[in-house]
């Protein structure tokens, strides 16, 4: 149902034109002047504005002008008498789209509404259109070449169309955040908002507000109704990366929106019903999290239904130089440089702890120093410390009174296991072992575990 303002400080007036309105079917809500009606705009999003130019507090003109710095482009109709055409005539210069003379009739008024109506239309869909074509504009694309991540992709592209929780697994860099997006845009889901949220980085006292928005007055600071990430994201995808630093007591409000699919904003008792995909992400091991009682096994269970994991770079070499090439071309300066074989083969030696966020560190520093010559070549690689002396070294520290050297294996097969989300072929590699050799050492777990348990 389109939704009118009526704005003006004669209460006959507004009843007059409220009566009309509604009798054709209008929904139509009521201020006494400019900055009342600036208050109602802050809540509801209005289809057409009607408004007097003469007011107390805020006048016609203030208002309109307010209305378009705060980017609210509503159409304004205004109402005015015949001996003050000339300023209806300076609210069209400032952006009214129309104005109605005083006596008007109901005939008159319904078709400037319509008119109205069909140029905010036009509005709303020309700020689609823009934020869509901004959207994809900082949506980054998804490149590999390489077998694991073509089955990466694969399992992201099922799942896109089904509203599953997916939790996406892997180092930091990997290209988390770009694999979630990937699955937005490929859901039916596509048009409206993806929304990332880094858990780890809002403060813990203020992670529900940011997610679930809050009341006016709720806290000290809280001046104005604020809306949340989950309502932001309605109709879209919300991404909850590093959910593993979500802290515990923010974790039953969350579990409570993904299972009752409603919230409450904080101070409030208003129930928001929930419209919005999940998809989580994290580097950190949340089964151990949830065995030291820091991540909720009931939430653990609602958000990892879909696990996805993404190998690390130095685990998808025929990734790397297509995606060097790819990250070139984003630099406005790097777009006509060239990458020499040599230096190719050095950035596939290279075992890449920071992932796809470090190598693309390492181009832009490597684009500045070739200004002149727009080649890298092998010697501009040279900082990377590549080679046998260098990899594989892992310090591990012992602990003062020693410890059983099961106990390190049986831990690095449980997080391997975690990080791969259970899938064994993917926690062997993360081990540097064969498929059947991880398997000895899964099953020699279990028998060891069993023991124990007898
Ligand atoms: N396959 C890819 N194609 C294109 N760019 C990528 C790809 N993977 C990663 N990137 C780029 O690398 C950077 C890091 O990626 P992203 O933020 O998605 O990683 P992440 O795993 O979410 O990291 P973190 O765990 O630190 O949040 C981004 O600039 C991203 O655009």
């Amino acid at each position: 149902m389109a939704q009118i303002l009526i704005v003006d400080d004669e209460s006959k007036m507004r009843t007059l034109l409220s009566m009309m309105l509604t009798k054709k079917g209008f929904a139509v809500d009521q201020a006494v002047h400019g900055r009342d009606a600036m208050e109602k705009m802050a809540k509801t999003t209005y289809d057409v504005v009607i408004s007097d130019i003469k007011m107390p507090e805020m006048d016609g003109r203030q208002l309109i002008k307010t209305m378009r710095e705060n980017k609210i482009l509503t159409p304004v109709v205004f109402i005015t008498a015949f001996a003050t055409i000339d300023s209806a005539v300076d609210m069209m210069q400032q952006g009214a789209s129309d104005y109605v003379t005083k006596p008007f009739d109901e005939a008159r008024i319904l078709l400037t509404v319509q008119k109205a109506m069909t140029l905010n239309h036009l509005i709303v869909e020309n700020q689609e259109m823009k934020a869509a074509m901004a959207r994809d504009r900082q949506a980054h694309d998804l490149v590999f070449a390489s077998k694991e991540m073509e089955q990466v992709v694969a399992l992201a592209e099922n799942v896109a169309t089904v509203d599953t929780a997916v939790l996406i697994l892997g180092e930091s860099g990997t290209g988390k955040e770009v694999v979630a997006n990937h699955i937005h845009k490929k859901s039916l889901r596509a048009d409206n908002r993806f929304v990332p949220v880094n858990c780890a980085a809002i403060s813990s006292n203020l992670v529900e507000s940011e997610l679930f928005g809050y009341e006016k007055g709720a806290f000290t600071g809280a001046a104005d109704r604020t809306r949340g990430k989950f309502e932001f994201a309605t109709g879209g995808t919300l991404f909850l990366d590093e959910i593993g630093d979500l802290p515990i007591e923010s974790q039953g409000k969350l579990l409570r929106a993904l299972q009752e699919k409603k919230f409450q904003r904080v101070g409030g008792n208003q129930e928001i019903p929930v419209d919005v995909r999940v998809i989580c992400a994290t580097n950190r091991d949340l089964e151990q999290m949830v065995n030291q009682s820091r991540f909720r096994q009931d939430l653990y269970y609602r958000v990892n239904v879909f696990p996805i994991f993404i190998p690390p770079l130095r685990q998808r070499k025929g990734d790397i130089v297509p995606l060097a090439r790819y990250i070139m071309t984003t630099f406005s300066f790097g777009k006509d440089h060239e990458l020499t074989d040599a230096a190719c083969r050095k950035l596939q030696e290279y075992t890449w702890p920071g992932n796809v966020r470090e190598l693309a560190n390492v181009l832009e520093r490597c684009l500045i120093l070739t200004r002149d010559t727009r080649t890298i070549t092998a010697d501009t690689l040279a900082f990377l410390q590549t080679g046998p002396a260098t990899t594989g070294q892992v310090a591990v520290r012992l602990p003062a009174n020693g410890i059983a050297l099961q106990k390190v294996q049986m831990s690095l097969v449980k997080q391997a296991l975690a990080a791969a989300g259970n899938n064994q072929t993917t926690a062997a590699k993360l081990l540097g072992l064969s498929r059947s050799k991880f398997r000895v050492l899964v099953k020699n777990m279990e028998e060891d575990k069993n023991m124990e348990e007898e």
